[in-house]
């Protein structure tokens, strides 16, 4: 699960290598390799302040990296930040938009700089969204200037979607259109880059997912693969406290100790915990994978190390 180990492939949509910003002292992202293959979902998962936008944002030309490189469609995003912005559909993380302009207004001109001629595509996504278009979007609220920026990112038609948390402020109606959307131009070869700290949202629309934590890709892998790769959880009852310290075995981390049961997060073969309980006369066993959501918060909460410590 290493980050950036999988195969180089050269139908490849992003890719950054040592992606790095600082700004002055600040860790913005450190060292950022990723890859996203042309047609795939490529969630990026991170909680607040992980460096997701900081990455969007070195994408799309709008920042300069202190270090490493990045290609978008092939281009590098600092030198043809023109070309990057307009050829992908990029939703941004802060909509910034003409206060006084009507939403309808923003599509035509955002539409014009992209060379829009699909009208019919752009109207059936404004409908699909409810979008209000006849308001000037300094009057509307966040959820509804948030569908604008969505029907923005997808009415060019662009083969790659580049999307910073884009149901934040959405009801739960709309996050479900969405995520139709998605299937659907994904089914249509589109490639979907998208921001999250929705783990749900991601499992339910990416195959590919990379975390995101203090400004480090700490892993990439398929959905499948963090399932495969987990750790099993085992419960162990014991007619009489156990002498084996299993923290001591390969591969285990304790989780929970009781008197006479105890929890383990298993990496790896099992067959020295067994040995280990059958020597301790044990008397119960459950097992299980973890679940992705527990996998995703050892990466993710800066607060398990210290619960790892208490137990
Ligand atoms: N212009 C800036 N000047 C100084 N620090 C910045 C700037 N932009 C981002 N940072 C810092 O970089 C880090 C990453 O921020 P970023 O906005 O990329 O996180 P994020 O994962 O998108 O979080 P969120 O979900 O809250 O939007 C944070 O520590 C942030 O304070």
């Amino acid at each position: 699960m290493a980050p950036g180990g999988r195969a180089s492939s050269s139908a490849t949509s992003v890719r950054t290598d040592d992606l790095t910003k600082r700004f002055g002292t600040r860790r913005g992202v450190e060292g950022v390799t990723i890859e996203v293959r042309d047609g795939e979902v490529f969630g990026f998962l991170g909680p607040n302040g992980a460096g997701k936008s900081t990455t969007i944002r070195l994408l799309m030309g709008l920042q300069r990296p202190s270090r490493g490189v990045a290609r978008v469609l092939g281009l590098d995003p600092v030198a043809d930040g023109a070309a990057v912005r307009r050829d992908v559909g990029y939703l941004p993380g802060e909509l910034a938009l003409f206060p006084r302009l009507t939403g309808r207004e923003t599509l035509e001109r955002l539409g014009g700089a992209r060379d829009l001629r699909d009208t019919g595509w752009r109207d059936s996504l404004i409908e699909r969204f409810g979008a209000e278009i006849d308001r000037p979007v300094r009057a509307l609220s966040k959820g509804n200037r948030q569908k604008i920026g969505l029907v923005q990112a997808f009415m060019h038609r662009p083969r790659l979607l580049i999307l910073d948390e884009p149901t934040s402020g959405l009801d739960p109606l709309l996050q479900e259109e969405f995520s139709r959307l998605i299937q659907e131009v994904s089914a249509d070869g589109v490639t979907v880059f998208l921001s999250s700290h929705d783990l749900d949202e991601v499992q339910r629309l990416a195959s590919t997912v990379a975390i995101i934590r203090e400004g480090h890709v700490v892993a990439v892998d398929t959905v499948d693969g963090l399932r495969r790769t987990a750790p099993q959880v085992i419960e162990l009852r014991f007619a009489h406290p156990p002498r084996t310290r299993f923290a001591d075995l390969p591969g285990v981390s304790v989780t929970a100790q009781g008197e006479r049961d105890v929890t383990l997060g298993v990496t790896g073969p099992v067959s020295a915990v067994l040995r280990a309980a059958v020597s301790d006369d044990v008397t119960g066993i459950t097992a299980r994978p973890v679940d992705l959501e527990e996998l995703f918060l050892r990466y993710y909460d800066p607060l398990t190390e210290e619960k790892d410590h208490a137990h």
